[in-house]
C-alpha cells in the first residue's frame, strides 16, 4: 500500500529539514491543513507519523494500542543517557507492566484522597511563596509540584531554598526535553548506531561526550532520591512513603523489584514538573489575559465558600466554572503538545494507507486543540464552552483530558494525582490573589511577552505579571490556614 501523505522528502536525508524544534506542532498541524489527518515524513529511512484528529488518535493509538503501545529504542537517549529504564522510554513489554503496576498502585483512584491533606498543606505553602516573592512563580510551582512528588515518593520534605533534590530534577528534566529528547530525540547514532563505537578523538564523535557528561548526572537524578529512602529506613528516621511502604515488604526486595522501583519512582517525580509549570503558567497568562473570567470565578468561590476559610476538595462538585477553568487551561494551553512519541510494533494498514513497523507515532494535540469544529473561536480562552450541556459522546470528544495526558497503554499515570493538585492549586490562586498585568512608572498595562522554546512542553518563556492578595482578609484566612496546621 502506499504510505500516509505529506511533504516531498528529499533523497537520503527525508524530510531533516521540514523538522523545526521550535514548536514542531506549528509545523506538524500546517502539514495536517495541506496533507489530511495522518501524516508522514521521514528522517533517514525513520518514518515518523503524526495524527491530527481525534479520530485518527483513537483509532490508531487507543483501538489499537497493543501494537501502538511500544517506545523508540533511542540509542542517544537510552543506552548513551542512561533513560531507557526510565517509564517514558521503556519499551512496552514486561517491564513496562510492572512499571505501570506499581505507578497505579501510587496514582490509581482509590488511592488520590488519602493525599488530600498533604496537598492542601502544600497548596497554602505555595500561595505563601508566591505572595511573598511573585516573580519568581515558577520556581515556585517547581517546588510544589516537585516537593509533592519527592514527599509522596520518597517522605522526603524539600528545603525551602535551594533544595538539591529540585536543583537536579530542574536540571535533568530540562537535559532531557531540550537536549537529549528534543524533536522527538533522533540522532544521527540512532539512525546508524555503529557511531557509537566511534572513538572519541574522531571528527563527528563530540555527542559521545555529552553523552557521557549527561549520562552520569541522570544516574544521579535516578540514584540520590532513592539512596536517601534507603539510607533512612535503615536508619529508622523516615517519613513513610511509596517507596519506604514497598521496601519496608521484605519479599519484595529482589534485585529485580528494586531496580523497578528506583526507575519508577524517578519516573513520577521526573514526569511531574515542568507538565505542573506549564499548565499553572497558561493559568497565570489566562487570568492575566482575562480579568472577567477571573471576576467572574471569584464571585462562585465567594459565593459558594465564602472569605472567611479556603475552598477544600469538598468544595469541587459546587464550583463547575473552576472546573470549567480548569478544563480550559488544559485546552487552550496544551501543555505538552506533540504528545510523547510512540512506537508502532507490526506493519499497519489504516483507510488503506500503510504505516510501516518502527514508525513513531506522535499524537498532534496541538491540532485537535485547536480544530474549529470541535471548539469554534479555537484560540480564545473561553471556560464557558465547558458549561454547554453536550450530549456524553461529544462531551468526551471535547474533553480535553482524552488527548493532554497522551494515548492507550503509555497514557499519562498521573492524571488522578494531577486532577487533585492542579484544582486546588487554581480554586486556591482565585480565592486568594488578584493576577494582572503589570504596570509601568506611568500607570500602563504591560503587555506580557509570550514565547516558546521548550521542545516538549508548551512552557512559555518567563513573562512579567502582576500577583497580589486579593485582600488583608484572604492573607489573614491563609495565614490563619497554615498555622492551624503547623
Ligand atoms: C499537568 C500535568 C501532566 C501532564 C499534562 C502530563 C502529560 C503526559 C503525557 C502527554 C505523557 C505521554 C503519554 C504518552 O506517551 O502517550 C505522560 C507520560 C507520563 N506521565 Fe504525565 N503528565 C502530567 C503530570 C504527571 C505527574 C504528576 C506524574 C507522576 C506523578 C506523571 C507521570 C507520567 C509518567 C510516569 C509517564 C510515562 C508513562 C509511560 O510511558 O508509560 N505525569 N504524561
Amino acid at each position: 500500500g502506499r504510505l500516509p501523505p505529506g511533504p516531498t522528502p528529499v533523497p537520503v536525508l527525508g524530510n531533516v529539514l521540514d523538522l523545526t524544534a521550535k514548536e514542531l506542532w506549528l509545523t506538524a498541524t500546517k502539514w495536517a491543513k495541506q496533507f489530511g489527518d495522518v501524516v508522514h515524513v521521514h528522517i533517514v529511512g525513520q518514518g515518523l507519523v503524526f495524527l491530527s484528529s481525534p479520530e485518527a488518535t483513537m483509532d490508531l493509538l487507543e483501538k489499537r494500542g497493543s501494537i501502538y503501545g511500544d517506545k523508540p529504542a533511542l540509542v542517544m537517549a537510552g543506552e548513551l543517557c542512561g533513560c531507557d529504564n526510565m517509564v517514558a522510554f521503556t519499551r512496552y513489554g514486561d517491564t513496562s507492566k510492572r512499571q505501570r503496576r506499581l505507578l497505579n498502585q501510587a496514582f490509581g483512584i482509590p488511592v488520590i484522597p488519602s493525599y488530600h491533606p498533604l496537598i492542601e498543606s502544600e497548596t497554602h505553602s505555595f500561595i505563601r511563596r508566591l505572595v511573598a516573592d511573585p516573580s519568581n512563580y515558577m520556581a515556585h510551582t517547581r517546588r510544589y509540584a516537585g516537593g509533592l512528588t519527592l514527599s509522596v515518593v520518597y517522605g522526603y520534605e524539600a528545603a525551602e531554598h535551594n533544595d538539591k533534590f529540585l536543583n537536579l530534577g530542574e536540571e535533568c528534566v530540562d537535559l532531557l526535553s531540550n537536549k537529549i529528547a528534543s524533536g522527538g530525540g533522533i540522532w544521527p547514532v540512532d539512525i546508524f548506531p555503529t557511531l557509537k563505537h566511534l572513538p572519541t578523538w574522531a571528527p563527528g564523535s563530540a555527542f559521545l561526550l555529552k553523552a557521557k557528561a549527561w549520562k552520569a548526572r541522570m544516574d544521579e537524578f535516578v540514584d540520590q532520591p532513592y539512596n536517601f529512602v534507603k539510607a533512612s529506613l535503615k536508619s529508622g528516621d523516615y517519613v513513610p512513603s511509596f517507596c519506604s511502604m514497598l521496601l519496608e515488604e521484605e519479599k519484595k526486595r529482589s534485585p529485580e523489584f528494586e531496580f523497578d522501583l528506583k526507575y519508577t519512582a524517578n519516573s513520577m517525580y521526573s514526569a511531574s514538573m515542568d507538565t505542573t509549570i506549564t499548565v499553572f503558567c497558561h493559568f497565570l497568562l489566562a487570568m492575566m489575559l482575562h480579568p472577567e473570567v477571573l471576576a467572574k470565578a471569584q464571585e462562585e468561590i465567594d459565593t459558594v465558600v465564602g472569605t472567611d476559610r479556603l475552598p477544600t476538595f469538598n468544595d469541587r462538585a459546587s464550583l463547575p466554572y473552576i472546573d470549567a477553568i480548569l478544563n480550559e487551561t488544559y485546552r487552550w494551553g496544551v501543555p505538552v503538545p506533540m504528545s510523547l512519541p510512540h512506537r508502532l510494533m507490526e506493519d499497519d494498514v489504516y483507510r488503506g494507507m500503510f504505516i510501516p513497523k518502527g514508525s513513531l507515532i506522535f499524537g498532534n494535540v496541538w491540532a485537535i486543540m485547536r480544530d474549529e469544529s470541535l471548539f469554534p473561536n479555537a484560540s480564545a480562552y473561553l471556560p464557558e464552552r465547558y458549561l454547554e450541556k453536550v450530549d456524553p459522546a461529544l462531551a468526551k470528544r471535547r474533553d480535553p483530558r482524552s488527548y493532554v495526558f497522551g494515548f492507550g497503554r503509555r497514557r499519562c499515570p498521573g492524571v488522578n494525582l494531577v486532577e487533585s493538585s492542579v484544582w486546588i492549586l487554581i480554586a486556591t490562586c482565585l480565592a486568594t490573589l488578584d493576577i494582572s498585568k503589570l504596570k509601568d512608572d506611568f500607570g500602563n498595562p504591560i503587555e506580557p511577552k509570550i514565547d516558546f522554546n521548550n521542545a516538549v512542553f508548551r512552557l512559555p518563556d518567563r513573562f512579567e505579571c502582576d500577583i497580589r492578595p486579593r485582600s488583608e482578609r484572604t492573607a489573614k484566612v491563609l495565614r490563619q490556614a497554615e498555622a492551624a496546621r503547623s
